[in-house]
C-alpha cells in the first residue's frame, strides 16, 4: 500500500467562467467540509481567467482545496502575447500547473523540449508541475505505448535535479481514453504507471521514484475510480469532464466509499 497522498485534480479545461467557478468551488467546499476526505488532496485547475476569483475564495474562507493553472509560459516575462508566466501564477498562489496536456501537444504542437522548459519554469517559481504523458490510439494498437510514454517522461524530466523530480506529479493519460468514455483498463493503466515509476528509478533513484505521485486520467468517473485507485502505482486521478459536476467530483474524491 502506497504512503503517497492521493491527488484528485479536476482539470476544467475551457469551461466555467469566473462566476461559475466561484459557485462550483463553494459547492465542492461545502460537500467536502467534513473530515472524511482529508487523506486525499483535492485540487481544481480552472482557466486562467478564474484563478483570481478562486484564490480569493480559497484564501478568504481558508479552504483546503488547492488550485492551479492548465499551462505556463516557458518564459519569465516579455513580448509573448497571450502567455501567462510562472511569476504571475506564483503571485496567485497556485500550487499546481498542468504541463504537456495532450490537448496542448495536439492543438499547439507542444514538443517534449518545450514541455521540459515549462517544467523548469514551474519549479523556478515554486509551482508543482502535473506533467501529462500518454499515447494516441495508433501507438497503443501498435503495442508501443510503454516506450512512447516513457520517452515523454524522459523528455519532460530532462536535466531536472532529483530534489525537483521527487515532487513532480505525472499524469498518465492515454489520449484515446480522454473524453471518449473509453476507460483504459485498470491493469493496463497500472502497467504503464509502474513502467513510469521504473523509469524514474532508472533516471534518479528508487527513493525518488517512490515519492513521485502518478495519476491516471481518461474518462475517470465515480463508477470506475475505486478500481483504478486500487492499483499500487496509481496515486490519484486527473479528471476532466466529470470534474465539472461538483457532486460527481466529490464522489471521485471519496473514492474509498464507492
Ligand atoms: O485532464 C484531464 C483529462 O484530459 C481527462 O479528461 P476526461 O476525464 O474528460 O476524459
Amino acid at each position: 500500500m502506497s504512503t503517497r497522498t492521493p491527488l484528485m485534480a479536476g482539470n476544467w479545461k475551457m469551461n466555467l467562467n469566473h462566476l461559475e467557478a466561484i459557485a462550483h468551488v463553494q459547492k465542492l467546499a461545502f460537500a467536502l467540509a467534513d473530515k472524511d476526505h482529508e487523506a486525499v488532496e483535492v485540487a481544481v485547475l480552472p482557466p486562467f481567467t478564474d484563478l483570481r476569483s478562486v484564490q480569493t475564495l480559497v484564501d478568504g474562507d481558508k479552504l483546503k482545496i488547492k488550485y492551479g493553472a492548465q499551462d505556463i509560459s516557458a518564459h519569465d516575462a516579455g513580448a509573448y502575447t497571450g502567455e501567462i508566466s510562472g511569476p504571475m501564477l506564483a503571485k496567485l498562489k497556485c500550487t499546481y500547473v498542468v504541463i504537456g496536456h495532450s490537448e496542448r501537444r495536439q492543438y499547439h504542437r507542444e514538443t517534449d523540449e518545450l514541455v521540459n522548459a515549462k517544467v523548469k519554469a514551474a519549479f523556478k517559481y515554486g509551482l508543482t508541475p502535473i506533467l501529462c504523458v500518454g499515447e494516441e490510439l495508433d501507438v497503443r494498437e501498435a503495442g508501443d505505448h510503454v516506450r512512447h510514454t516513457l520517452a515523454q517522461v524522459e523528455g519532460g524530466l530532462k536535466d531536472l535535479p532529483a530534489e525537483q523530480a521527487e515532487s513532480i506529479v505525472i499524469a498518465y493519460e492515454p489520449v484515446w481514453a480522454i473524453g471518449t468514455g473509453k476507460v483504459c483498463g485498470s491493469d493496463d493503466a497500472q502497467e504503464v504507471c509502474s513502467a513510469i515509476r521504473g523509469k524514474i528509478a532508472e533516471l534518479y533513484t528508487q527513493d525518488v521514484a517512490d515519492q513521485v505521485r502518478i495519476q491516471y486520467g481518461g474518462s475517470v468517473k465515480s463508477s470506475n475510480v475505486a478500481e483504478i485507485m486500487a492499483k499500487p502505482d496509481i496515486d490519484g486521478a486527473l479528471v476532466g469532464g466529470a470534474s465539472l459536476d461538483a457532486d460527481e467530483f466529490v464522489k471521485i474524491v471519496r473514492f474509498r466509499d464507492q
